[in-house]
């Protein structure tokens, strides 16, 4: 059976980062049928719109959607609507996609490149998983409010919204369950319901899906708690769930206990099979066209692909061997680099890998 990849590139480093994707996958003996597609700020440029219908169609009907990245400065000023981040936003949102798996893996070659000490960096392996559909980031109302004194030119104060329903955190809830079922049997639960009345529902609606899952262990943890227990006592989580937004910040900071943010993959998933793979990170315009980005996130999200989306559990563990063999060999893009190992552009990181799946 032929399974149809949307390859979108996107801007700043996605295009670098994905043609290596691209090239690990095309390196497998598997019947893909891979078709890229405009998207972000480049689909702006082209089509003056940063998720074109065809992409938007592309994307929904494919077995799964690789993604590089999307934003640059230079849009900064176009209306929210128009900004490329919109066309991330979009896809999750038209696709269903709320599920994020961000698992935040320290590959042993690499805990003297952490921004921890490497006691404390050996052997982690955390999930955190990322409600993607709803918070701050989707909640209505949102806008400005016009000044009807003239006072202020422009706005006098603009607002978001920050909500979830029961069914969208019992459904996130459910996925993190069944994920810690599958690993180290915990799940810590992030919230800021000390505060908010969003967060206080979402810790009542998670203990009480919790009561689901006698084998999990399950505790709460302030967000402000959790960033600092991070750089202090990573290994204690297993799994950690939370919001869309605390969720964007986490996974960023936990990036870093894995050596970079070039080194963090994700899954978003709907409750089909469908998914779309991006790095967790952005499209880094202050690195794009240099050739040094690190392409192992966005290679290690197409593994997860074959894994989640198309069943193949054997290449998606050939390409994460392959990626520990770059890595055993010392090879490191710069944000990796250090004393004795050998740095690497980002093609040739794509190509050492290719190589190794094929040894
Ligand atoms: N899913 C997406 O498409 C996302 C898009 N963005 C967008 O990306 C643009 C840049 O955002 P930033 O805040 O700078 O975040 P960023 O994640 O793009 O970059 C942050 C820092 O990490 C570095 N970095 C990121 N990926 C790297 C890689 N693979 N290898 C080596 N270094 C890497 C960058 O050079 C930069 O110094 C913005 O327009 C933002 O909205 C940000 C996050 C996610
Ligand atoms: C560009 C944002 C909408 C997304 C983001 O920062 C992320 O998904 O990590
Ligand atoms: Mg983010």
């Amino acid at each position: 059976m032929t399974h149809k990849i949307a390859v979108l590139p996107g801007d700043g480093i996605g295009p670098e980062i994905v043609a290596e994707a691209v090239k690990v996958l095309n390196a497998l003996d598997l019947d893909l049928e891979l078709q890229s597609a405009p998207v972000g700020g480049a689909a702006y440029a082209a089509h003056g719109h940063p998720l074109p219908e065809a992409t938007l169609k592309l994307a929904m009907e494919s077995d799964a959607v690789l993604f590089g990245a999307v934003g640059d400065w230079k849009y900064d000023t176009l209306e929210r609507h128009l900004r490329p981040e919109q066309a991330i936003l979009g896809l999750r949102k038209h696709m269903g996609l709320f599920a994020n798996f961000r698992p935040a893996i320290c590959y042993k070659e690499l805990t003297h490149a952490s921004s921890l000490k490497p006691e404390l960096v050996a052997g982690l392996d955390i999930l955190i998983i990322r409600e993607l559909t709803g918070d701050i980031y989707f909640g209505q109302p949102r806008g400005r409010r016009v000044a009807t004194d003239g006072h202020f030119p422009g706005a006098e104060e603009a607002f978001d919204t920050m909500r979830y329903s029961k069914p969208e955190i019992e459904r996130i809830a459910h996925v993190a369950f069944q994920a810690a079922r599958k690993r180290g049997k915990k799940v810590t639960s992030v919230d800021k319901a000390n505060v908010l009345e969003t967060f206080q529902f979402w810790k009542d609606v998670v203990t009480e899906v919790g009561q689901q899952y006698p084998d999990v262990a399950l505790d709460h943890m302030y967000v402000d708690n959790a960033a600092m227990q991070l750089v202090k006592e990573p290994k204690r989580f297993d799994v950690v769930v939370t919001g869309n937004m605390f969720g964007d910040i986490l996974s960023d900071e936990a990036s870093m206990l894995t050596g970079s943010i070039g080194m963090l993959p994700s899954a978003s998933l709907n409750d089909k099979k469908q998914g779309l793979y991006e790095p967790s990170h952005g499209s880094a315009p202050d690195i794009a066209g240099k050739g040094i980005a690190n392409p192992l996130a966005t290679i290690l999200s197409a593994a997860m692909l074959l894994r989640f989306s198309l069943g193949l559990e054997d290449a998606a563990q050939k390409i994460e061997a392959a990626v520990q063999k770059v890595l055993a060999d010392g090879l490191r893009t710069p944000d990796i680099y250090s004393e004795g190992t050998t740095k690497v552009s980002t093609r040739e990181m794509g190509d050492a890998v290719v190589a190794a799946l094929q040894a």
